[in-house]
């Protein structure tokens, strides 16, 4: 029941939004003016929480500043790392995560030139597998936000997972909240390690998705539809499909078997997809990319089905949802 009602949330977002609005107030400086970057600022500014005025962004790329600038009349430019640091409230921190070297390392050095932050500023990063401790570690930061979003956020319909140091003030924890609410769902889990599984499923999904829909897309095309018609069936059917699922609150496996009449052209389909494997694909794929997060936090990696430890060491009772 918690889970539908959390899956209800994003339906219901663009209602509950307009309610929940209110400028955020404190000043937002977003390091890196990339897609996610440019998606969470929209989202907050088309919602009303934040003003364009109170926000800022510095990158190293003058043009992406601009475009950014460009995009969202009234944000400013920072002119430098050390000016965002001084002035922003919460700093979000949204580089690849090959950059992030050549972005900690200036962020470090500013740190040791000015001091510590101030106290109450909060760096919020949505870098993939970087752990809080890094963050703490490099910038002398007490209050750390990691979060994963996912591309979707872009059309304000994300799915954003996140954590902090503990201790938090709980008016932060509910700046970010609002913040993140702008641009979609959003989940607070209280243990970071929830962060590396989220990573793989909703952080990299849509690109599973994307996949799934380029080979239905084709093999539409391959049977003679126009590539407009089969996208649009694709299409329609994914998105039809999640909101089916949603609205019905019924198990997705009920739904499927609901579709799957005896002898019918369902079944010869079902048929054919666990014959490649698909679930154990799925899982495989799923495993893979938690695997990457966790190397990419410098954590131990060999996790997994066949691996040394088929589940993760800190795999406790506690964290088990027995009711799934
Ligand atoms: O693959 C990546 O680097 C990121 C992490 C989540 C989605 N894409």
């Amino acid at each position: 029941m918690a889970r539908q009602a959390g899956i209800g949330m994003v339906l219901c977002r663009s209602f509950s939004i307009s309610a929940a609005a209110g400028n955020l107030c404190d000043k937002i400086g977003f390091i890196g003016a990339g897609n996610m970057a440019k998606a969470i600022m929209g989202g907050m500014i088309r919602n009303g929480v934040q003003r364009a005025h109170n926000v800022m962004v510095y990158d190293v790329s003058t043009d992406q500043m601009d475009a950014c600038c460009k995009a969202f009349p009234g944000i400013r430019k920072a002119e430098s790392l050390h000016n965002l640091l001084m002035d922003a409230d919460i700093v979000l921190l949204g580089v690849k995560p090959q950059n992030v070297e050549a972005v900690l390392k200036p962020l470090k050095a500013e740190v040791e030139k000015m001091g510590p932050l101030r106290t109450d500023t909060v760096l919020a990063s949505i870098i993939a597998g970087v752990p809080l401790h890094a963050f703490q570690k490099y910038t002398g930061m007490e209050n750390i936000v990691r979060a994963m979003p996912n591309t979707p956020v872009t059309v304000e319909q994300g799915c954003t997972v996140w954590c902090s140091t503990r201790d938090l003030p709980k008016e932060k924890k509910e700046l970010i909240s609002k913040l993140f609410s702008a641009i979609g769902d959003e989940i607070y889990m209280e243990d970071e390690r929830f962060l590396d599984m989220a990573t793989a499923i909703s952080g990299s999904g849509p690109a599973y998705v994307f996949l799934t829909m380029e080979a239905m897309i084709d093999s539409g095309v391959h049977m003679g539809f126009p590539r407009h018609i089969a996208e649009r069936l694709v299409m329609n059917t994914l998105l039809g499909t999640c909101l089916y699922a949603i609205q019905s609150g019924e198990h997705v496996s009920k739904l499927r078997n609901d579709i799957t009449s005896p002898g019918g052209t369902t079944a010869s389909a079902i048929y054919n997809l666990e014959k490649g494997g698909f679930r154990t694909t799925v899982s495989d794929a799923v495993w893979a990319a938690y695997r990457r997060s966790l190397e990419l936090g410098g954590m131990d990696s060999n996790v997994g089905p066949g691996r040394n430890n088929t589940l993760p060491t800190f795999w406790q009772k506690d964290m088990r949802d027995d009711t799934a």
